[in-house]
């Protein structure tokens, strides 16, 4: 089943509200490339601008906190986003788990908290170049979705975004072959945890998604979108990359 592919960008701690007006040409070829769906998830203190300066663009998060509210100085809850206008997380990401420490158990509380609030939310899970390299890439995703993934949502909310650690910001990514026998194996788990719903999981690949690989990756089986980082930061890059994704649907 060919499920309609998402593009989605990852601001990661970059961009301003001079950067915003990148939106504007972004969101219009979100609109004039609609078989697709494209995503920006710029920084905490820019969603609400964000929001306000393109509406009609899909607005995501970086993170949020599992709890609803309390103690948790510096933190955001997923109703924060939510009305700030956030219909998007991501959760997990490989950074977050290593410099903030994120346990696959409190990327699943993420994750649930985030659905629980009406967003989707963008699992990410991925093997370190140590772990490829020793043949344990599969194995290790596996462990990470079985820990991270909730049971509860539905396969409409829960997306995931296969980023091998090695892949991210170097220019390096795998080949067509290990991106189709990665995001096969996280099908097939997908459906083992989530029964017929696990079909209905987009798969993003994540890592060096660029202009001249966009459509490539993007046409591998079960890849449903990308999770871009630098390239979409510019419209100059992250326009071509929705097209890429709108040639490969
Ligand atoms: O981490 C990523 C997106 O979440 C990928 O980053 P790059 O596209 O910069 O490699």
């Amino acid at each position: 089943m060919a499920l309609r592919k998402l593009v989605a960008g990852n601001w990661k701690m970059n961009g301003s509200i001079a950067a915003l007006a990148e939106l504007d040409a972004i969101a219009a070829a979100a609109k004039a490339n609609g078989t697709v769906d494209v995503a920006i998830c710029p920084p905490f203190t820019l969603i609400a601008s964000a929001v306000a300066r393109t509406p009609e663009l899909t607005i995501g998060a970086q993170d949020c906190h599992a709890a609803a509210k309390g103690a948790h100085t510096g933190c955001i809850s997923a109703a924060m986003l939510v009305e700030a206008g956030a219909t998007l997380a991501i959760v997990g990401h490989s950074e977050r788990r290593a410099d903030q420490h994120e346990t696959d158990a409190e990327v699943q509380a993420k994750a649930t908290a985030a659905i629980a609030a009406g967003m989707r939310a963008i699992v990410c899970v991925g093997e370190t170049e140590g772990e490829r390299d020793a043949g344990r890439a599969v194995g290790v995703v596996e462990g990470q979705l079985d820990g991270s993934i909730p049971r509860d949502g539905t396969g409409v909310t829960l997306v995931v975004a296969y980023e091998p650690v090695w892949a991210i910001g170097t220019g390096r990514t795998p080949s067509v072959d290990d991106v189709a026998e990665m995001h096969a194996a996280i099908r097939a788990k997908l459906s083992a945890l989530l029964g017929a719903e696990g079909a209905k999981v987009r798969i993003l690949y994540g890592g060096s998604v660029k202009p001249d690989n966009a459509k490539e990756l993007l046409s591998v089986a079960d890849v449903d979108g990308a999770l871009v980082g630098g390239a979409s930061l510019t419209a100059a890059q992250f326009v071509p990359i929705i097209e890429g994704g709108a040639a490969a649907s």
